[in-house]
């Protein structure tokens, strides 16, 4: 990927200017102020300015029935652009919000993805900033968030093979984040309501909100290139470690990953929380599992008898070794990604063995051949301790319910 291309400074000029002029108007006779509303300063070239008329002809004047999905700061609307042809996601920011809310993390969203082309980043055609609006415009993802493939009952169960795919896809837009630029990006909230998919179901990472700009590492340096930022992202998500110091850097990406790897295998929720306000968070569970040997006792019952014994021992391999606690043992993403495709081989290789073919064009492999399998990876560090919470090395906090709903989730 380029540098950053050198319209964003100046669009960003013109960007916080608008943020200005809703607030305190513009001023006359400012050679800048000229400029910033001229259409021909901004990125058309690459990314549209789209008028406000334009946007509410796209969504027919913002109707109700055309909402797709809710978001802390913005609600996101299907749009029709191109005389029909071009269907588009429009996000608008929510005028209900404490003044100011919002303006940050739609200008981090709009900076990250006007630097980023890559085929699992969700796509940004552009945006609307006019009459004090803030709207931004992608492609839009016809099958929805991961999220709601995984757990909403109005949704086939996904295929085993495809669910690999996805998350393939999704490790090659995090590496691509990772290492794909002069300067890396963290993604900062890697989780299952993030990720995409389109009506051909790739995966698209989307929601750059909390990302983070910074110097490719360096093994000499790592430490110092660290950022040190306010902790957030997804509850169950967070990298214990980066709960711990607040520096957030490509590990947090992978742990984060790690646990969206363990959804996908158990269809379980991040977190649960129980009637006396207990919480299990899934990667303890499935850590624990995996050390006793139990980890297939937990799995999505619809993948019982439907992966390949090498392929599902990949896979959970893979799972925890991104959700080591401890960040320098998890693997790069560019790692992630060739085990991830190793493991899908191993599936498909074990798939075309006819002593597996099952009725229906399916699979069948055996159960009991999967329980005993404890991975060779790093629970050394865990290995004597037998309750969840130190499976993990975190003890998190008690919390009720009230506490939970402040914190941003997709859930
Ligand atoms: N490009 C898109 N195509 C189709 N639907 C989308 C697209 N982008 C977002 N959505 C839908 O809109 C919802 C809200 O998206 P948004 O990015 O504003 O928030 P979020 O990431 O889901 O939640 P939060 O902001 O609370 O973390 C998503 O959950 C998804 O259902």
């Amino acid at each position: 990927m380029e540098d950053p291309p050198r319209f964003l400074s100046s669009f960003f000029g013109v960007f916080l200017k608008g943020k200005s002029k809703r607030k305190s108007g513009p001023s006359e006779g400012n050679e800048k102020q000229t400029r910033s509303r001229n259409p021909a300063a901004l990125p058309e070239e690459i990314h549209r300015q789209f008028s406000l008329d334009q946007i509410r002809a796209a969504t027919c004047n913002f109707r109700r029935d055309l909402i797709v999905g809710d978001g802390v700061f913005g609600t996101v609307y299907k749009g029709f652009l191109n005389d029909g042809n071009l269907v588009v996601a429009v996000k608008r920011l929510k005028s209900d919000l404490e003044p100011g809310a919002g303006y940050e993390e739609f200008q981090t969203e709009l900076l990250m993805l006007c630097q980023l082309n890559h085929q699992n980043l969700v796509f940004l055609l552009g945006f609307c900033f006019d009459e004090g609006e803030m709207i931004l415009v992608y492609e839009f993802m016809g099958k929805g968030k991961l999220s709601d493939r995984l757990y909403g009952s109005r949704y086939d169960p996904l295929p085993w093979k495809l669910r690999l795919e996805i998350c393939i896809g999704a490790a090659h837009g995090l590496r691509y984040l990772h290492t794909g630029a002069k300067r890396a990006i963290i993604h900062g909230n890697v989780n299952s309501g993030d990720i995409l998919l389109d009506d051909n179901w790739v995966c698209k990472l989307s929601d750059f909100r909390a990302s983070k700009l910074r110097p490719r590492s360096n093994s000499k340096s790592k430490t110092t290139e660290r950022i040190d930022t306010l902790v957030q992202g997804n509850y169950g998500y967070l990298d214990p470690e980066y709960l711990e110091t607040a520096q957030l850097e490509e590990k947090c990406d992978v742990y984060s990953f790690g646990v969206v790897l363990f959804e996908v295998l158990c269809v379980r929720r991040p977190f649960v929380v129980h009637g006396d306000g207990e919480m299990t968070f899934l990667v303890d569970l499935a850590l624990q599992s995996i050390r006793e040997g139990t980890i297939y006792d937990i799995i999505d019952p619809y993948l019982k008898g439907r992966i390949a014994p090498e392929c599902f021992e990949m896979f959970v391999d893979i799972a925890g070794s991104c959700t080591s606690v401890v960040g320098d043992e998890r693997p790069e993403m560019g790692e992630v990604e060739v085990m991830l495709e190793r493991a899908l081989e191993l599936q498909e290789k074990a798939d075309s063995d006819p002593a597996h073919m099952a009725p229906y064009g399916e699979y069948a492999y055996e159960e009991a051949s999967l329980c005993a399998f404890v991975p060779p990876h790093k629970c050394r560090a865990e290995s004597n301790s037998s309750d969840a919470e130190s499976v993990s090395g975190l003890t998190y906090p008690t919390m009720d319910r009230g506490d939970i709903e402040s914190i941003s989730s997709d859930e």
